[in-house]
This record gives C-alpha cells, structure tokens and sequence, in this order.
C-alpha cells in the first residue's frame, strides 16, 4: 500500500537573531497510510506540534521533503497549496479559540464552502449533514462558539474540518482540554468518521493510555528525532529505547 503521507529528512530550524539556530525537527522520517491512525508522542518540546505544522505547510520546511498522496508537496505555492490545505485538516486542543466569537458555529463550519463557491443555501444543507453526522442537532448551527460545551465546540471543530473532504486530519492534542468521558466520545467519533470517509489521522497526544486505545502505530519523538516507533503494544507495553521508557514510566 502507498503512503498517504511521507515524510523524506524532513527538518525544521528556527533562526533567532543574535541566538544560535535551533533545529526543531530533524531529519525526520515516516509515512502514514491510508485509513491509518499514526500517533506521535513525545516530551514537551520534542518537536511533535512543529513536525505537524510543516508537513501541514504552515510553517516552511528548512530541509527535506513532504510528499502528499505521491506528491512532492514541500515547496508548493499559490493554488496548488490551497489544494493541499484542503486535503490536510487540523484539529487543535482548544476548539472554542478556533472559531470566531462573533459567528455562528454553522457560519464557521460552511466559510470554506462558501468561499469555494457553494451557494448559502447549499453550504447551511452541507453543514447541517455535518453538524449531524459530528452528533450535534441542528439548533448548533445557529450557536455561538461560547454557548456550547468544549466537547460540542470540538465536534463542531471536526465538523469545519470535514467541510473541505480532507483526506488526513491531525489531531494535535484535541481531546487533552476534554474530561474523560467525553475524550471517549470524541474518540469514538473519530473512529467512526475514519471508517465512513476512509480519512488517515496523524494523532499528538501526551496522554499514552489513550494513544494505545486509539492508535494503529506510534512515534517517540526526542529532541526532534524519531527515536522509536512501532505498534501501541510494541512502544507503549515494550520499550525499547531508554527515552521510551522513561517516557511511559513518568505517566505511570
Ligand atoms: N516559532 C518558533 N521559533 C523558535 N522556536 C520554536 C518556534 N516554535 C517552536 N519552537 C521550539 O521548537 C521546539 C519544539 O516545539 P514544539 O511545539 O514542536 O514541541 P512539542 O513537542 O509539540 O511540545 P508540546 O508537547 O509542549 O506542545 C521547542 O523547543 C520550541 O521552543
């Protein structure tokens, strides 16, 4: 099977003026395959969230490639990105900060159809589907982001996210500010979603219990490396790098 996603010696190094150059990501290699959910945990400043970001093309790569469904996407411009930015969806930890205070959560979710040309009418159909399919009734659509609890604000999140028909969406730590019952919610929407729309999930987590219920495969990540990867039982269960294990022991 080919990767959905590759990454080829992708690196990432920050100049700061007056400061040495930090390299963030470095070197980094993987690739994550259709209908796969790959985790990638690591400690906190470990280069998870850039790693992301530049594969995602916010943020520009240094060195290295990106390829997307066999497409060399590293140093793409103008249309050709803004066709790669509907292919790969972000979801990030604070889904209330996402959306705009002033607009209603149906208005955030159709903005990308609308901008791509769909009619009103069309685009609010469209987002209803989605607001149902993400569990949410239709009374959400008229809501503001503040009148809803975080676990409808993310659903409403995966819903904007869904908007576009992307094929991967990377969740960057987007059930860590939810209490557990609904982090389960979440979750099982995520897996329901992936099944019905065949999408591929790149998954940031610090939280390792969930990484091992949720994940097909996992990377550690340290110091912007990939220091160990494999299964969920593999990494989490068994460590074989000693960063690994330290890593599993301080969330024990
Ligand atoms: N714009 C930037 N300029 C300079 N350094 C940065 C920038 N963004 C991130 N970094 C640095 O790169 C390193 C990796 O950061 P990153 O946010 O990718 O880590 P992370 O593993 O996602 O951390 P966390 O789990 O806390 O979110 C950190 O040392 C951070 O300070």
């Amino acid at each position: 099977m080919k990767p959905v996603l590759e990454t080829k010696e992708l690196t990432k190094i920050f100049a700061a003026e007056g400061k040495s150059d930090f390299t963030a990501v470095d070197h980094v290699n993987f690739q994550l395959y259709p209908g796969e959910i790959l985790g990638i945990v690591g400690e906190s400043g470990s280069g998870k969230s850039t790693l992301v970001r530049a594969v995602s093309r916010l943020t520009d790569v240094t060195e290295g490639s990106i390829f997307l469904d066999g497409q060399d996407i590293t140093r793409i411009k103008g249309k050709a990105l803004r066709q790669c930015y509907k292919k790969l969806q972000m979801v990030f930890q604070t889904p209330v900060t996402s959306f705009d205070p002033r607009r209603t959560l149906g208005d955030g979710i159709g903005e990308s159809l609308r901008n791509s040309g769909t009619s009103k009418a069309e685009a609010k159909k469209e987002v209803l589907r989605l607001l149902s399919q993400c569990g949410l009734s239709e009374e959400f659509y008229g809501r503001y982001p503040h009148e809803v609890s975080g676990g409808q604000c993310q659903r409403a999140a995966i819903a904007r996210a869904l908007a576009v028909q992307p094929k991967i969406v990377i969740c960057d730590e987007a059930t860590s500010s939810l209490d557990v019952t609904v982090q389960q919610q979440i979750l099982e929407l995520l897996k329901k979603l992936k099944e019905e729309r065949n999408l591929s999930y790149l998954f940031i987590c610090h939280n390792l219990a969930l990484v091992q219920m949720f994940c097909d495969r996992v990377l550690v990540m340290k110091d912007g490396k990939i220091v160990e990867e494999g299964t969920p039982d593999e990494v989490i269960m068994q460590p074989k790098e000693a960063y690994t294990k330290l890593l599993v022991e301080s969330v024990l």
